[in-house]
Order: C-alpha cells, then sequence, then structure tokens
C-alpha cells in the first residue's frame, strides 16, 4: 500500500479538495483526516457486531500490515454494512477552521419534501412514549425523523461535504459509497470510541438545544441547557451505559468527568470525555464499539424495549443513520463516530435523519424543534 501523505503546506485542506463525489470513503476528525479513492476489497459481513469487528480482525490480518479498514455499519449491524479493505489511503492532520464556504448549492434547488413520519404524528409518537415511561418499564428512548429531498439536480457529494466542513471543521466529516450509487455524507458531532495505544476515548453526547442566530439568546440558550434537570438525567443514562459497557471490557476508567457544553454550528450538547486504558491489545476500536453500540444516545433503555418503541413510532429504516463511521488499523487501533446529522443520497434522491432522546418531561413540540434544527446541518449543507 503506498501511503502518501499531503504536502505538508496543504495537508487537511488539499485533502477534502481531492475528495471526489466518486471517492469510496472520506473521513475527518480532531485528530485528522482520511481519504479512500478505491475501496478495495469489500467485506461480506454482517449480523451481531461483535462478529463483524471479528471479521474485520480476521481481514486485517490476511492483508498487508499497513491496510485499514474503513467504512460504515448500520443501526443495525445484521442489514447495513459497508467495510472494505482499499489498497491506497491518503492521511492528513485535522481541518484548520476559517474553510471558505462553497456558494454553489450540491443539488440545485428544492423540487419535493416529505416527512417521515409526519410532524404530528412524530409528536404523538413522543407523547405516548412518555406517558409509557410514566407507566414504567422504559426510561429514556430516542425517536428519529426522516426528511425525504427531491432536489433540482443529481447532489455533487462531495460540494455538500466541503459545504458541511467550511460550517463545522471540528467535527467527524464523512462521506461513504455504500454502494448502487448511494453515498452516505455527514458532519457528526459524536465520538462513539476511539483507541490508540492502550488509550481509550469516548464522547457520549445526549441533552440539546438549538443555537440562535443571537449571542445574548445563544449564550442564554446554553446555560440553560448546562442548569436543566431533564437533558442533565437523559445525558446521564448515556453516560452510566457507556461506563458501564467499557468497564465490562476491562478499559481501565479515569474519574468521571461532569459534563461541558459541546457545539455545533445548529446545536449545543451536553457532552462528557470518557476516557481510559485497555489491557488487552485483542480489544480493537470496533470490538470496543460492539460493546458500546446502540448506546442510549441513540437507542434507548432499557435497550430492547427502546428498539420496540423505535419500530412502533419511526416510518422510515434508519439504514446508517445511528450507526457507526470510521476506520480500524492491523493494531487495532481506530476511530468511530456515532453516525448522525447525516443523508444517505442517490443522485436527486436525499434521505436525511434526526433524532432526539425523550424521557419524562419531554415535551413533544420541543423534541420536534430539536430535530428539525438537528436536520438543519444537513439542509444548510445543501444549501436548503
Ligand atoms: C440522535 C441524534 O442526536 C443524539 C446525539 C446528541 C444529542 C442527542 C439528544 O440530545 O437527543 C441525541 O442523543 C441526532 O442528531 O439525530
Amino acid at each position: 500500500m503506498t501511503v502518501a501523505p499531503c504536502p505538508a503546506d496543504a495537508t487537511a485542506t488539499e485533502l477534502l479538495a481531492r475528495h471526489t463525489a466518486d471517492d469510496a470513503f472520506y473521513f475527518a476528525s480532531p485528530t485528522g483526516g482520511l481519504l479512500a479513492s478505491q475501496a478495495g476489497a469489500v467485506l461480506d459481513v454482517g449480523g451481531e457486531l461483535t462478529d463483524i469487528a471479528g471479521a474485520v480482525d480476521t481481514a486485517l490480518a490476511a492483508h498487508p500490515a499497513d491496510r485499514v479498514v474503513v467504512g460504515a455499519v448500520g443501526f443495525d449491524p445484521a442489514t447495513r454494512v459497508r467495510l472494505s479493505v482499499p489498497e491506497q489511503v491518503w492521511r492528513s492532520g485535522p481541518l484548520p477552521t476559517g474553510l471558505a464556504i462553497p456558494a454553489q448549492r450540491p443539488g440545485g434547488g428544492m423540487r419535493a419534501r416529505r416527512e417521515l413520519p409526519s410532524c404530528a404524528r412524530y409528536a404523538a409518537g413522543v407523547q405516548a412514549a412518555v406517558a409509557e415511561m410514566a407507566a414504567g418499564g422504559l426510561s429514556k428512548v430516542v425517536l428519529a425523523r426522516a426528511l425525504e429531498i427531491t432536489t433540482a439536480a443529481p447532489v455533487d457529494t462531495a460540494l455538500l461535504l466541503r459545504r458541511l466542513a467550511a460550517r463545522d471543521p471540528g467535527g467527524y466529516l464523512f462521506a461513504v459509497d455504500t454502494g448502487g450509487g448511494s453515498t452516505l455524507v455527514g458532519s457528526s458531532p459524536e465520538l462513539l470510541v476511539s483507541r490508540r495505544g492502550a488509550e481509550v476515548v469516548a464522547n457520549p453526547l445526549a441533552g440539546s438545544t438549538p443555537r440562535s442566530a443571537d449571542p445574548v439568546e445563544d449564550a442564554r440558550r446554553a446555560r440553560a441547557l448546562l442548569t436543566s434537570e431533564k437533558d442533565q438525567r437523559e445525558h446521564a443514562v448515556v453516560v452510566a451505559a457507556v461506563r458501564g459497557a467499557l468497564g465490562r471490557l476491562g478499559v481501565d476508567l479515569r474519574p468521571p468527568a461532569a459534563p461541558t457544553l459541546v457545539s455545533t454550528t445548529a446545536m449545543w450538547h451536553l457532552g462528557t470525555t470518557v476516557r481510559g486504558r485497555v489491557a488487552d491489545p485483542s480489544v480493537s476500536a470496533l470490538r470496543l464499539a460492539a460493546a458500546l453500540h446502540p448506546t442510549p444516545a441513540v437507542c434507548g433503555t432499557p435497550p430492547e424495549r427502546a428498539r420496540e418503541v423505535i419500530a412502533a413510532h419511526e416510518s422510515a429504516d434508519r439504514g446508517f443513520f445511528a450507526g457507526l463511521t470510521g476506520w480500524q488499523d492491523a493494531a487495532g487501533d481506530g476511530e468511530w463516530a456515532v453516525t448522525l446529522r447525516c443523508a444517505q443520497v442517490r443522485g436527486d434522491q436525499v434521505l436525511l435523519y434526526a433524532g432526539a432522546g425523550v424521557v419524562p418531561g419531554s415535551q413533544p413540540e420541543a423534541e420536534l424543534a430539536e430535530t428539525e434544527a438537528k436536520l438543519g446541518t444537513v439542509l444548510n449543507g445543501l444549501g436548503l
């Protein structure tokens, strides 16, 4: 494999500029970027994420030691996986801030828009979930909506990615060729897990409020989120699940951090950085991800009941949304982001997704507004 770093004077920006809509995989995170033009060997895997992680280890062992596995796994790993071992990848450092936002709209204007489910049905689903919580048996569920858009022209996914990168260069940006002429594109704020040597990091997010264009109001919303009892509760459920899952895998966790504010251009979130050290080097980044997924930031508590509530109230198959996207190398190091603020794009058809955590005290209208603001990340990328 030839790993050809970009020129030192134009690293991450050059990699982003090199990325075209025909490429197999692009991923950028606060630690660096990775581009693969050709997919190479596509892994024929599916089922439990733990089994997929085992298959990834086997595939990497069968290839030269400098290869990486890249791609995405869906919310339901049994039905949606796109992982491959490219023959060549280019790496860069992290994206700089201050990139110019390309003015052109990636798909021209909008020809049609359909909510899945309707806003009224989504709000009714939130209400039903809160009622079930009052009766017992469910403490949190993340309910998602999808938005089906037809654009005036086929969407240039590389241009969409560049617009997303310019607005949120500090997040987890991805464009994955998922086969059949379809590309998964997004800009997620959430790290599911990374492993570098023995160092393990997870950054669960939960508890959110939309940003405001007015700086005074924006700061007020941030303060309100930090002190919101309902959002702290929603957040604590996720942190406890992440710490529990990592602890069971023998990760020696550092003392818990208090939640802090994490911002994107569209949203404020509560986030906790969970750090630890893994003693067993065979516990790869994807094996860690398998122990974590799905966290209550995308599913709920208890997960079995939350899945049933999701199936009962959501109208669109989640596909890759709320799964994981990233990479892993032969040493087991890697980085997997939660697949959020994303869309599945095929020509002029764009399917966007956004969810919100529902806990006792959640208000249907507020959750609807939260999902609308989250959809705003990709809508803005499209210039719509
Ligand atoms: C499910 C989504 O966000 C998750 C991540 C951050 C905050 C969340 C929340 O506050 O509900 C969600 O758990 C989404 O963006 O579609």
